[in-house]
């Protein structure tokens, strides 16, 4: 300090007395401010941590509570209940032969076990309970269709008195003050929203892993992720501690963790459940996970119906058509098992072509195609709506919580003005070849009005063009992969972002997308990706989606069924029938 104050008096040619003042008090400044600063945000990080901490030990408490209750009512999980299928269940329900409250209790106490061992729950919910048992008060002629059906929640679905954190400590204790639309419908229907689930932080990766919550493990092998970002919910459905559950998708969020974990699901048509919202020009949508596609079926049934309508009349009036879901007439199928962006490993490929035979079998046309400009829609739509705005909508919410690192690091890389992006990316290509994560990297900011309105145009086009090429090949709908890959260990995911656009692209047309397991990954499919004769990974994502594939001989193969916008029940009838022809034994 001593020498800072000398070295500052000399330059200031001033009198020495108030030289000195003034040397001292720019030291001060100097080497004070910065220092204060720093403590300051280090207290601020430490205090966010301890707010975590906190979150996560009133779930724990909250948890326990419900154990300790359960004990209480010596309720052991009942296995013949929560094995039964979706349908059974239900029947049992409408029927009177089983009461909420015991499915509600056996539910309860099974997801608790299978969360010990993979950690899916965020917090239970405590009104489950006085749900279940007015519900046990009706007469039959009072039950709704998902009567009594137990039901999971990502933890960004609202809840009235809950806050929803995405996994960020400053959304923290900011509880809703009403349930979403959805659950509000889903509880008219007889349906009992009982524990809510983990998923990534800001729910822009298919990882599972925020820094209140932690991490949540594959139920078919805890050293890999279940997916994301609804992973939790992929998580406990695969894992038998919920059967019917809600997600949410803007990139593959519902699909993905769905493929990782052996379950359906159905990433609706954004506007079908709720008002399109766009974020940027790509729309988020909420929808089913379930055991089996009967379980979608029901929700959807369920779900649109007058009190949704009502509740949000910008929702479209369409109430599920059932002729369409129960029609007989042979489809015209498009298939692909290759995006031109990342090669899938073979098991992915071959469950796409049983896929497509047991189509053929069932007296359907099938057709190969070429989806239409993938990376385009990648880098030029889906990475400007998640970062255009360079992170700014982030900043705030990482100030002082920063200990995710992936996100933290997308943050970190995406803030970065646009001619330092694309000098990364520059190195990145001389280095390494990964064209879909150079184009995503070198993304374009959208800072004006302009280029808003600009980049409209240019995803409406897309839009128009990607649905034209559809329409001339006279396609009803279009089987593809999922993922080019199942599972991946935990932690590698982070490195495999770019190889979202099997999924994400139907995001970018806002086409409705279902996906469910097809088959194994077989010892033959294993050996196949580690030849490099057979499966020859050229990109860095092929190379480790290669190296990954050691050990995932045994974990679920899902495939993508998509159709063309609001034809839900198109995609439910193609699941139905796969499901129904690969449980008879294929084709
Ligand atoms: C400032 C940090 C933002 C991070 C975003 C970076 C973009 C990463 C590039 C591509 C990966 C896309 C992964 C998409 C995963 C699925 C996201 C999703 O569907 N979320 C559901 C939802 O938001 O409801």
């Amino acid at each position: 300090m001593d020498r800072i104050v000398s070295f500052l008096s000399e330059r200031l040619k001033a009198p020495s007395s108030l030289n000195n003042y003034l040397a001292g008090l720019a030291a001060v400044s100097l080497i004070g401010v910065p220092a204060t600063y720093i403590m300051y945000d280090r207290y601020m990080c430490s205090r966010m941590k301890k707010k975590m901490a906190a979150r996560a030990q009133k779930s724990n408490s909250n948890m326990e509570e419900l154990r300790r209750d359960l004990g209480k009512h010596s309720a052991i999980v009942d296995e013949s209940l929560v094995q039964r299928s979706f349908q059974d269940l239900q029947t049992g329900l409408q029927n009177g032969t089983i009461s909420a409250s015991a499915v509600l209790r056996s539910y309860q106490a099974k997801a608790l076990e299978v969360n010990d061992e993979i950690n899916a729950i965020t917090d239970v919910i405590k009104d489950a309970k006085t749900l279940a048992a007015s519900l046990d008060a009706l007469d039959s002629s009072q039950r709704g269709p998902l009567h009594g059906v137990p039901i999971s929640l990502k933890e960004s679905c609202g809840v009235k008195g809950l806050d929803c954190t995405a996994g960020f400590g400053e959304m923290i204790d900011i509880p809703m003050n009403q349930d979403a639309v959805l659950v509000q419908v889903l509880k008219s229907k007889g349906a009992v929203p009982f524990i809510r689930t983990n998923l990534p932080q800001g729910m822009r990766s298919f990882a599972c892993s925020n820094p209140i919550y932690g991490e949540t493990c594959n139920p078919y092998a805890p050293d890999r992720s279940p997916g994301g970002s609804s992973g939790g919910e992929g998580a406990i459905i695969g894992g038998r501690g919920s059967i019917l559950g809600v997600g949410s998708d803007i990139g593959g969020s519902i699909r993905i963790p769905a493929c990782f974990c052996g379950i359906c699901a159905l990433k609706p048509t954004s506007g079908r459940l709720r008002p399109v919202r766009r974020r940027g020009q790509v729309p988020p949508t909420d929808g089913p996970m379930g055991r089996d596609v009967n379980a979608l079926v029901q929700f959807m049934e369920a779900v649109l119906s007058k009190e949704l309508f009502t509740l949000d009349p910008a929702v479209p009036p369409i109430p599920f058509r059932r002729e369409i879901y129960e029609g007989w007439k042979p489809l015209k199928i498009g298939y692909y098992v290759y995006d031109e962006c990342t090669r899938c490993v073979p098991a992915v490929e071959r469950a796409v072509m049983l896929a497509k035979a047991t189509l053929q079998r069932l007296g359907h046309t099938l057709v190969e195609i070429k989806p239409y400009k993938v990376l385009y829609a990648f880098s030029k739509i889906l990475m400007p709506a998640f970062v255009g705005d360079d992170g700014e909508g982030y900043k705030e919410l990482l100030k002082y919580d920063r200990s995710c690192d992936l996100m933290y690091a997308l943050f970190k890389l995406h803030q970065k003005p646009y001619y330092m992006r694309w000098v990364q990316a520059k190195l990145k290509e001389l280095m390494s070849y990964n064209p879909v994560g150079i184009e995503g990297m070198r993304r374009e900011s959208l800072r004006t009005i302009t280029d808003w309105f600009l980049k409209t145009n240019e995803a409406k086009s897309y839009r128009k063009a990607f649905t034209e090429t559809w329409l001339e090949q006279g396609l009803d709908a279009v089987i593809c992969p999922c993922m080019p890959c199942v599972a991946t260990t935990t932690g590698v995911d982070g490195k495999l972002l770019a190889s979202v656009t099997y999924t994400s692209l139907y995001n970018v047309v806002n086409f409705p997308a279902g996906t469910l397991p097809v088959t194994k990954v077989t010892k033959s499919d294993v050996d196949k990706t580690m030849d490099s004769s057979y499966y020859n990974a050229k990109t860095d994502i092929e190379k480790i989606l290669q190296e990954d594939s050691v050990g995932t001989e045994g974990l679920p193969v899902g495939i993508q069924v998509v159709g063309l916008p609001y034809n839900e029940e198109l995609v439910l009838r193609i699941m139905t029938e796969l499901e129904t022809a690969l449980k008879s034994g294929g084709p």
